[in-house]
C-alpha cells in the first residue's frame, strides 16, 4: 500500500491559456493504491459522488491502464470535481506518481506527466498537462509542445469556489478560434510580465499578467458575478484576479499573506450578493505530489 497526496492546481492564469499552471497549497487529492490482479476505483470526499469508479472513464484509472499497472486505487477526493482546480489532474497526477513507485517503473518527471496527461484525455478529450504538470512537479509550470519548464514561485493567493458547476468540456466550447494581432500583442505582453513575476515573487507583476483579453472574458460569462467578484477582490487588495483553470474557481493574487483573509471575504461577499454561495481556500503556490506513507 502506498499513499500520494496531489494538490490542486490552477491552470492558464489569464494570459498563459493551455500553457501555465501553478500548484496550489491546498486543497489536495490523496491516493492510495495496492498492488492488484485488476483494476478497481473507489472514491470518497468532496463530488465523490459525481467521479465514475469505471476505471476506464476515472482518469487515475485510465493512468493504471496506460502503465499496465492493475491495483486497487482508493481515492480521498479534496478538490471539488468540475472546480477549475484541477480535480479530474489532481487524481491522475497521484496516480501515476504512486503506481510509478508502487511498480517501481523508474519513469522521469517528463514521463509521469506525459502519462498524467492520458489519463486526464479521458476526461477533456485530448491530453492536457497544463494540471497535471504542476500537481507532479510544483511550482509553477510552463508546458509547451517542446517540454516543461518549472519555477519555484513563492506567492500568496485565494481561490473562491462559487456553488456551481462548469464542465472543462464546455468551458473549452466558448473559447474564441481566433484572434486579432492586438489581442495577439497583448496577451504576450501579459504572459511575459507574469513569467517575470514568477522569477521574481513579485505579486504586482503577476497580479498584472493574469489580465487576458480572449479567454477569460468569454468564459466570465459561465461564471455568474464574476466582474462583481473580481472587483470585490481588487478593492481588497488583490493585485490581479482571472477564472481559474476552466472555472467557475476565481483566483486572485495577493500582495502578502496578511491580506488574504480580506480578500477572501470580499469575494464570498460578493459571490452571496449575487446569490451565490461560495467558499475561499487562502492558499499559496506549493509544492507537487508526495509520496507521504509506504
Ligand atoms: N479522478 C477523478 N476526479 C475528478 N473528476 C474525475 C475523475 N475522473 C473522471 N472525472 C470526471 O472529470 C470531470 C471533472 O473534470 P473537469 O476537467 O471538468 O474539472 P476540473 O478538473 O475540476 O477542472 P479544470 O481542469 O478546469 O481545473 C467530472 O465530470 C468527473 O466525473
Ligand atoms: N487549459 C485548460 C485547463 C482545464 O483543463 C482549459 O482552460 O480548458
Amino acid at each position: 500500500m502506498l499513499t500520494v497526496r496531489a494538490p490542486a492546481t490552477s491552470a492558464n492564469l489569464g494570459s498563459g491559456f493551455d500553457v501555465f499552471g501553478a500548484a496550489l497549497g491546498h486543497p489536495a487529492d490523496v491516493v492510495r493504491v495496492e498492488r492488484a490482479s485488476e483494476t478497481t476505483i473507489s472514491v470518497t470526499g468532496a463530488g465523490a459522488e459525481f467521479v465514475p469508479t469505471d476505471p476506464s472513464e476515472n482518469t487515475a484509472g485510465v493512468v493504471a491502464r496506460e502503465l499496465d499497472a492493475p491495483a486497487h486505487i482508493r481515492i480521498d477526493k479534496g478538490v471539488r470535481p468540475s472546480s477549475g482546480l484541477g480535480s479530474s489532474a489532481a487524481s491522475a497526477a497521484g496516480a501515476a506518481v504512486a503506481l510509478n513507485e508502487l511498480y517501481d517503473r523508474g519513469l522521469s518527471d517528463e514521463e509521469l506527466v506525459r502519462l498524467a496527461a492520458e489519463g486526464e484525455a479521458v476526461v477533456s478529450g485530448e491530453a492536457h498537462a497544463d494540471n497535471v504538470a504542476p500537481s507532479i512537479l510544483g511550482g509553477f509550470t510552463i508546458v509547451t509542445d517542446d517540454g516543461i519548464t518549472t519555477m519555484d514561485a513563492d506567492l500568496p493567493v485565494v481561490v473562491c469556489l462559487p456553488d456551481i458547476v462548469v464542465s472543462t468540456r464546455d468551458a473549452r466550447g466558448v473559447v474564441p478560434e481566433t484572434v486579432g494581432m492586438d489581442q495577439l500583442v497583448e496577451t504576450v505582453g501579459n504572459a511575459s510580465t507574469l513569467v517575470a513575476g514568477m522569477a521574481r515573487d513579485d505579486p504586482e507583476l503577476v497580479g498584472r499578467g493574469l489580465t487576458d483579453p480572449v479567454v477569460t472574458p468569454a468564459r466570465a460569462e459561465l461564471v455568474d458575478g464574476y466582474d462583481a467578484v473580481t472587483e470585490a477582490a481588487r478593492e481588497a487588495g488583490a493585485t490581479g484576479v482571472t477564472i481559474s483553470g476552466a472555472g467557475p474557481g476565481v483566483l486572485a493574487v495577493c500582495r502578502h499573506r496578511g491580506q488574504r483573509r480580506a480578500v477572501a471575504s470580499a469575494m464570498v461577499g460578493a459571490f452571496a450578493d449575487e446569490g451565490v454561495d461560495s467558499f475561499a481556500y487562502q492558499t499559496e503556490i506549493g509544492r507537487g505530489a508526495e509520496i507521504y506513507r509506504a
